[in-house]
């Protein structure tokens, strides 16, 4: 049997969704004993729920939205890369000392969100200088175990526009806890959502050998 390392968080009433966000909801619309066969529930919840991808229509409105998105970059090899403790922001400085030849999805581990119930007041940003750096490396898809990519009161993003002018696809609130750094395969396809800015996805990874 395959050992998955499931790095989604579970989805569930209560979990920490952004501020005045909506929150999760799983609700019963109709039992068993009411159909006489099947139990039917209904979900609501925001596109940004959890383990998530971002569209760049999430910050403009031109953008391409969930449905229209290349599927490649959501699934194949990836590298997580853990940063030091302390870390303040997340650029190219920080990811100086790896070996990233060949690699197109690149997680980084931070660490700073431990408590999954409640949402980061704080959080490393990535630096927007990092989306033509990962860029050049032939990177199309980062991964964070963080809420966003760019500080939480920022109104500009500009690294959300960078890491999308760049066509780095942006996978936000990755469980990354017990992942130890390596090479990995990552699979996290959106939903088929029309019209969508974002879309939760089930993220998992397989060890590879190397
Ligand atoms: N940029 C964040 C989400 C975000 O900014 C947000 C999500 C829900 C409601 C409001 C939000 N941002 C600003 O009002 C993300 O990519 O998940
Ligand atoms: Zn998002
Ligand atoms: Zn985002």
């Amino acid at each position: 049997m395959t050992t998955w390392i499931d790095i989604s968080q579970p989805l569930r009433e209560g979990m920490a969704v952004w501020p005045g966000d909506t929150p999760f909801s799983y609700q019963s619309v109709l039992t068993k004993a009411q159909s006489g066969s099947v139990n039917v529930g209904s979900l609501t919840m925001s596109a940004h729920s959890g383990t998530h991808v971002d569209a760049p229509f999430h910050f403009d409105n031109q953008g391409k939205g969930i449905l229209e998105l290349d599927l490649d970059p959501y699934v194949g090899p990836a590298r997580v890369v853990s940063l030091p403790p302390g870390t303040e922001s997340i650029g190219p400085a920080s990811l100086e000392k790896e070996e990233l030849a060949g690699v197109e999805r690149l997680l980084l581990r931070t660490g700073v969100w431990t408590d999954r119930c409640t949402f980061p007041e704080r959080i490393p940003p990535v630096e927007p200088e990092l989306a033509l750096w990962l860029a050049e490396r032939g990177i199309r898809l980062l991964g964070l175990d963080l809420p966003s990519v760019d500080p939480l009161d920022s109104k500009e993003l500009p690294a959300h526009h960078a890491l999308a002018r760049h066509g780095v696809h942006i996978l936000e609130g990755a469980v990354l806890d017990d992942v130890e750094p390596g090479n990995y395969e990552l699979y996290a396809f959106p939903l088929p959502l029309k019209g969508a800015d974002g879309s939760p996805v089930r993220a998992v990874l397989r060890k590879v050998n190397s």
